[in-house]
């Protein structure tokens, strides 16, 4: 089949745009016709990610792929890899082709970080993956080639592209890899481009010409602005999350993306309940900047309690990030940070993200206190809503719903659930909540800057120093952490500051739900906490009480998919700093991150910017809550 002449292109701001006469080249299913060789472009440029809908429903997708318009773009944010294919350009010239003229050669990655690793823990190997629908503008005859994740040309091929290319001396021929849609998931895919390089130096000093490695750092260093490239992870998989799908979710979903970034994969299965504690606490930190939880909340919990429980735990958290790749039943962390529940976009957004400190918070109780505190990513709650998250485990086949049902059958029982509440208040008023949240929203204090790292290993916090007592800049960085950011202020043992606010009684004695947040999806549909930012320092508080009628606590609970359940003026929502609560029944429970705590005396203070994670765009999934 003869190579298709139109497969040229060139770099602008926004990312490759296709200089290509063809269209039509699709079928509904994103699958090449006739071998042709663009695919889905004109939707990369209007493409739907996947992101959660405001209203936190479900993903949008558009399988409309026929019909593309010309002249379509690549955008950087989707593009995972570029590796320049070699060409004897003599050869070329001459018209004479040795039998394997083009090598496929990464810039960014070796070649060994094509391939997932399997050096510890008796873990799984995972072979990088062929795209679902893969592209060669040169041959149907050509062969994919799973070591170097390239696509080998064959002869035949190159008899038909030499008289097309013709190329010039400021053209390259680039592989590009970049993640397209296809039905519900993202999915990688590959096209040969001609690019003709009009780099910003060039467009300056027409004589200066970049060779095609530095056109394909070109392109890599605009597709990972501020993020980090080729990551080092550690995939940890809990075989019976979500329902047991989580190892299948993560291979055929996530996998494929994070393998053609270029990332460096190994993959440690959980054995046993708490097994995630045990692996996090035990982990060479040396070997990853990354731990991804194909699970759900419960993983990255067990794994922030490992990473504290270390005797090097400060190193520990200066140098790995946590994050989730959603493969379980609950996946806040993923909905509220990568602003998707599925795991093919949330891989996309993991490659592609800003490392970000956010806060956690400390949480003692008598009986483990003296032992280790225990550190809370998302949420602590009593109540109504902790005995419906436990409590309804018996009923986990109903999935997601259960939970629902069981909150709405406590509250129309009348249930309450007395106690004494002790608040160190942030912002105590709505009102004053309100200025907070629109004074720390753009502040992304936590946001941690890469600087471009065409070296996989020179990021920032890792090898740029200056001279400055030879500390590298990320230790004299403001998000660096010590030893003192790991000390409580507010230990338990001492007594509740002078400070702190009791909260009328009136109200704790008849409370039903008590809950605290620091992410702002508790669950798929569930924005509780619309105003939680990743670091402001505060906690999100959130009480209702058995005094307000049924009629109106139905619309309450039937707004927090939209989280306008805050606004409610029946609703006590503030920003605090620190919390006891003690609880005056007599059987019961807290859920802390969805884990079952003991019924006793609970502290909780906020730990300002602990925990590195991943955020799409340095930011919490948008809630709206700004304009509620
Ligand atoms: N091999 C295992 N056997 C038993 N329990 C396990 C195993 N691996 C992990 N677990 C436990 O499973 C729990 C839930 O994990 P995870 O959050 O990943 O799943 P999930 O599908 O979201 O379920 P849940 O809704 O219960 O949180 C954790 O408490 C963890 O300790």
């Amino acid at each position: 089949m003869a190579v298709q002449k139109k497969l040229r292109a060139i770099l602008t701001d926004e990312g490759v745009l296709i200089k290509s006469q063809s269209h039509h080249m699709f079928n509904k299913h994103g699958q090449l016709r006739n071998g042709d060789s663009l695919s889905l472009l004109s939707c990369l440029s209007c493409l739907d990610d996947g992101t959660l809908s405001s209203d936190g429903g479900s993903f949008d997708e558009d399988d409309s792929l026929e019909l593309l318009p010309l002249n379509t773009t690549i955008p950087f944010n989707r593009i995972l890899n570029a590796k320049r294919l070699n060409i004897d350009q003599r050869r070329l010239n001459n018209g004479k082709f040795s039998s394997d003229p083009f090598q496929a050669e990464n810039v960014s990655s070796s070649s060994e970080n094509d391939e997932v690793e399997n050096r510890s823990l008796g873990n799984d190997k995972v072979q990088p993956q062929p795209a679902a629908s893969e592209v060669h503008s040169l041959s149907n005859k050509n062969k994919w080639d799973s070591k170097t994740s390239s696509i080998e040309a064959s002869p035949d091929s190159l008899h038909d592209a030499i008289p097309t290319l013709g190329m010039k001396d400021n053209q390259h021929l680039i592989e590009l890899t970049f993640a397209v849609p296809k039905g519900h998931d993202v999915v990688p895919q590959k096209l040969t481009l001609l690019i003709d390089h009009v780099s910003k130096k060039s467009r300056t000093n027409p004589k200066s010409e970049l060779t095609s490695s530095g056109v394909v750092e070109e392109i890599l260093e605009k597709s990972y602005e501020n993020s980090k490239r080729n990551r080092s992870i550690l995939v940890i998989i809990n075989p019976h999350g979500g329902k047991g799908t989580a190892k299948t979710l993560f291979l055929t979903k996530a996998s494929p993306i994070l393998v053609e970034s270029g990332c460096k994969i190994e993959i440690a299965y959980t054995k046993y309940a708490r097994h995630a504690i045990d692996i996090a606490k035990d982990l060479d930190i040396s070997k990853y900047d990354t731990i991804a939880c194909a699970s759900g909340d419960g993983i990255p919990y067990e794994v922030i309690i490992g990473l504290f429980r270390r005797p090097d735990r400060v190193d520990a958290f200066n140098k790995v990030a946590v994050t989730q790749l959603p493969c379980g039943s609950g996946n806040a962390m993923s909905i509220s940070c990568h602003w998707t529940n599925n795991p093919s976009y949330a891989a996309l957004c993991l490659v592609k993200s800003i490392e970000t400190r956010i806060d956690l918070m400390c949480c003692s109780q008598p009986s483990y206190m003296n032992e280790w505190p225990r550190l809370s990513f998302l949420s602590q709650t009593y109540g109504v809503i902790a005995e419906s998250d436990i409590n309804t485990e018996f009923i986990r086949w109903m999935g997601p719903i259960r939970f629902n049902l069981g909150v709405a059958f406590n509250i129309f029982q009348g249930r309450k659930y007395p106690c004494e509440v002790f608040v160190k208040y942030a912002a105590k008023s709505k009102k004053e909540l309100k200025v907070h949240f629109l004074e720390n929203k753009d502040k992304n204090k936590g946001c941690l800057a890469f600087e471009s790292n065409s070296n996989p290993n020179s990021s920032s916090d890792i090898l740029s120093t200056n001279n400055n007592n030879n500390k590298t800049k990320n230790e004299l960085s403001p998000n660096f952490l010590t030893g003192d950011n790991f000390k409580l202020k507010y230990p338990m043992t001492e007594p509740v500051p002078s400070d702190w606010e009791k909260m009328d009684s009136e109200l704790t004695d008849n409370l039903t739900i008590f809950y605290t947040g620091k992410m702002p999806y508790i669950a798929k549909d569930t924005k509780f906490f619309p105003a939680a930012l990743p670091a402001d320092g505060t906690i999100d508080l959130v009480i209702t009480d058995a005094r307000i009628p049924v009629t109106k606590m139905t619309p309450i609970l039937l707004s927090l998919d939209k989280g306008s359940h805050v606004l409610e003026p029946e609703v006590i929502h503030s920003k605090i700093l620190a919390y006891k609560i003690i609880p005056k029944v007599k059987s019961g429970l807290f859920s802390v991150d969805g884990e079952k705590f003991p019924l006793e005396p609970l502290q909780v203070e906020v730990m300002p910017m602990l925990c590195k994670t991943l955020l799409r765009n340095g930011r919490y999934i948008d809630t709206e809550f700004e304009s509620m």
